[in-house]
């Protein structure tokens, strides 16, 4: 791959966005959203075959999706060893030698993304490679333990290192229409978050209607919101791009009426390096190249880097590994 290319498209300079400080609720504003289901789907079937990049471009685009993954496990039987492993994933997802030969070094991906159990043993992990550790938090995945643990407990996840903390909504409040509630609970997550940055997960494939997304997504935002995530992975519908518009397009009617960035952050069932690419021209049409770095777009995935891997493997050696040997992430 030319240098240039990698330098233009994989390596970014880090900027600096102030964070989301949130407003009054503004239920006019929550009530007037709509979505037009039927159009959002018309424009969605579209998007996986239209924008292909191929070759270096291809690589270098492949390289920004690993710059942006929150590699994930979250699973009941996850050790301190898996914990480990995964850390030493985040801080060289790509073999030296495939990422020489593409012209980068110093590639991690976006952050690691556990249990609070695991906080402490990623941070410890993680030293000194300035990735964050994400918590999932407040009763994840249904968020339905007693409201106080859930506060309490995105206080234990930050005080234990981590800097990311993804919250779990009520689903009730947004099938209720109390966004009052939601607006509350969102609020007081935030604030139990202090200097860690906030994602708010909406579980979409339990709200029932796209327009009850797009609401949502606005509520989390302006009660402060850093990030808007899909689904926690347990749902029977996790990330979808229908879904994804809807969420994408309340971001930028937010950043319209607010001038503040919101991140976006699809997970769950994103395993193929084909759909990372999707996701980013997605991202490149409705809100322009601002988004595409780590701090304002992130993927939560448990297995979508080892299909990323595989295909830079192929574009430097010209020959496929074989899946098990990119079994981690
Ligand atoms: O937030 C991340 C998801 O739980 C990961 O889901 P996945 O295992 O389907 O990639």
């Amino acid at each position: 791959m030319t240098t240039a290319t990698t330098e233009r498209i994989a390596q970014l300079p880090q900027v600096s966005e102030p964070r989301n400080p949130g407003m009054a609720l503004d239920l006019d504003w929550v009530r007037g959203v709509q979505a037009n289901t039927s159009a959002i789907e018309r424009r969605a079937a579209t998007l996986p075959g239209r924008r292909s990049v191929k070759k270096d471009y291809q690589a270098a685009w492949l390289l920004r999706a690993i710059s942006c993954i929150d590699l994930t496990t979250l699973s009941g039987d996850d050790t301190v060893q898996r914990v480990r492993r995964l850390c030493a994933k985040a801080r060289q997802p790509v073999s030296p030698e495939i990422l020489a030969a593409l012209g980068m070094e110093g590639l991690t991906v976006g952050a690691v993304c556990v249990y609070h159990d695991m906080v402490a043993a990623a941070v410890e992990a993680l030293e000194g490679s300035g990735i964050p550790v994400a918590a999932v938090s407040t009763g994840f995945p249904a968020g339905l333990s007693p409201f106080h643990l859930r506060v309490a407990e995105i206080g234990e996840s930050v005080k234990a290192g981590a800097q990311e903390i993804d919250i779990v909504i009520s689903r009730r409040h947004v099938l209720g229409g109390d966004w009052q509630a939601l607006y509350e609970e969102m609020r007081a997550f935030r604030e139990a978050c202090g200097p860690a940055h906030v994602k708010a997960i909406l579980a979409t494939g339990e709200l029932g209607t796209l327009r009850n997304v797009a609401r949502a997504s606005l509520v989390c935002m302006m009660a402060g919101a850093d990030f808007i995530k899909t689904s926690t992975g347990k749902e029977s519908v996790n990330a979808t791009l229908p879904v994804s518009l809807v969420m994408i397009r309340a971001i930028r009617d937010y950043h319209e009426r607010t001038g503040i960035r919101i991140g976006y952050k699809p997970a769950g069932g994103i395993s193929k390096a084909k759909d990372a690419l999707v996701y980013l021209g997605l991202i490149k049409d409705e809100l322009g190249d601002r988004w595409l770095r780590p701090d304002l777009f992130r993927f939560g995935a448990s297995s979508l880097l080892g299909d990323i891997e595989r295909q830079l493997e192929h574009h430097v050696t010209g020959a496929y590994s074989a899946g098990y040997r990119h079994a981690m992430g």
